[in-house]
Parts: structure tokens; C-alpha cells; sequence
């Protein structure tokens, strides 16, 4: 249960994923994308937006239902909400990243890099970008690139030696201007599924 205050509000749900900080240290000018105007983690370009890690509270702000744009999420209790974000949280290597519109408390955006500690390269550490997703209403506005470029900066700042991703062939253009590349001989990706995925 969490700590509560005077104005009912429990102080765990102000609780971050990861320590926000890190995003505002980010140099969007080591990135290759174009932004038009300019924007970044810290200066996402309107006072009413802001990038951020997720928070035990994006439960109530939207967070499934903007992910549910992406593919299907099941039926998530905030039981099993919290459950989750406890362990990302405990285990590290998560992080899980966000666009809010702070006008009407719901997040428009979001993208999770996760971080895997290897032996190899020297007990390296590889970042993969996944669930990236932009609310359907606030598309074409640069949000997409602005999510995939801060948490690909965050691998970068984390020590991570590369970063990778699986997506549909119509969006590798979109990540080819973000600095993805396709590498001879070595772009297939395969996957084993458990389950029906209908
Ligand atoms: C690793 C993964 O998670 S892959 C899964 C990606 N997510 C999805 O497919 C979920 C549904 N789609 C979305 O949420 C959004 O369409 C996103 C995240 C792909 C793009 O978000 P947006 O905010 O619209 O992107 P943004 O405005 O930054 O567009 C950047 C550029 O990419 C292009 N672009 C954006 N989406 C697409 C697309 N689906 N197909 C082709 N080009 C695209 C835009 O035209 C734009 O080009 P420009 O810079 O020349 O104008």
C-alpha cells in the first residue's frame, strides 16, 4: 500500500520506472534524424507535453489502451499491472519510456528499450528498442521519432555496444532515418510462438 497523503494521492504512484533524469542528459544531436522544428527528451516542443519514464499511475492514464494500438494486451488488471512493474523495476534493464499530454493525463506515446547483459564483447551490454507506439490522433507529428530516438540515445548513454529491432517491412524506412540500418546477410528475423496468436 502506499504512503497516503492529505490529498488522497498515494505517493507510490508517483513512482518511475527509472530514474527520469537521465532522459534530459540525452544529445539529440548525436541522433541522424531530421527533426522539423526542433525538438527533444527535454524540449519535446510543447509545454504540455513531456517524455518520461513510465509511472505506477500510467495505469489510470492510459497506458493498455495506447498499447493496445499496437497489438492485442489481454485483460490486465492493476493488480497484475503493478505485479509487472514491480518486477521490470526490481530486475532492471527495463525501460520503458513515455509521451504524455499532461492537458488531459494520458499518454500519447511510448517505446521500451530493454537492456541485455552478455559475456560476450567483453561482458557487453545490447539494447533492443520494443512496443513503440504513437496514439492514432497525435501521428505525424514527429512523436514517433521522437520516442524511438530517446530511448535509442539511452542505449547509447547506458553503454550499450548496438541496439536492435524486429518490424513490419513498410516501417523500415521510418527507422532507416533514425539511424537502423539493415545489414547484409544479417537482417532475418525468426521466431519460435507458443501460443495461437489469433
Ligand atoms: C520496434 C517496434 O516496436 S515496431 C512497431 C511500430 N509500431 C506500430 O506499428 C504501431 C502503430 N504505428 C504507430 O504507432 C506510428 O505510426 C509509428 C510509431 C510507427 C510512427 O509514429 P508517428 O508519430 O506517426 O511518426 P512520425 O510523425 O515521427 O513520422 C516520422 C516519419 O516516418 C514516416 N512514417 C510514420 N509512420 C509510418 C508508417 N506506418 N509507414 C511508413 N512511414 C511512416 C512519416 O511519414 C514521417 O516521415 P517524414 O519525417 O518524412 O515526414
Amino acid at each position: 500500500m502506499g504512503i497516503e497523503k492529505q490529498n488522497g494521492f498515494k505517493e507510490e504512484e508517483s513512482e518511475f520506472l527509472f530514474p527520469p533524469d537521465i532522459l534530459n542528459k540525452l544529445d539529440f544531436n548525436k541522433s541522424p534524424a531530421v527533426f522539423r522544428p526542433k525538438i527533444s527528451a527535454s524540449n519535446p516542443g510543447e509545454e504540455w507535453m513531456v517524455v518520461r519514464p513510465l509511472q505506477r499511475a500510467d495505469y489510470d492514464k492510459g497506458f493498455l489502451q495506447l498499447l493496445s494500438q499496437l497489438t492485442s494486451t489481454g485483460n490486465i488488471s492493476r493488480k497484475l499491472f503493478d505485479e509487472r512493474f514491480t518486477q521490470m523495476k526490481m530486475s532492471g534493464g527495463y525501460y520503458v519510456t513515455v509521451i504524455e499530454d499532461k492537458r488531459i493525463s494520458k499518454l500519447i506515446g511510448a517505446a521500451t528499450l530493454t537492456v541485455e547483459q552478455k559475456f560476450i564483447h567483453n561482458c557487453s551490454l545490447r539494447g533492443r528498442l520494443e512496443d513503440v507506439v504513437v496514439n492514432d490522433t497525435y501521428r505525424g507529428k514527429q512523436l514517433g521519432k521522437l520516442i524511438v530516438v530517446t530511448v535509442s540515445l539511452l542505449a547509447q548513454e547506458l553503454g550499450c555496444y548496438k541496439m536492435s529491432l524486429d518490424c513490419k517491412d513498410k516501417l523500415i524506412k521510418f527507422y532507416e532515418t533514425l539511424g537502423y540500418k539493415l545489414e547484409p546477410g544479417n537482417s532475418n528475423a525468426m521466431n519460435m510462438r507458443f501460443e495461437d496468436s489469433s
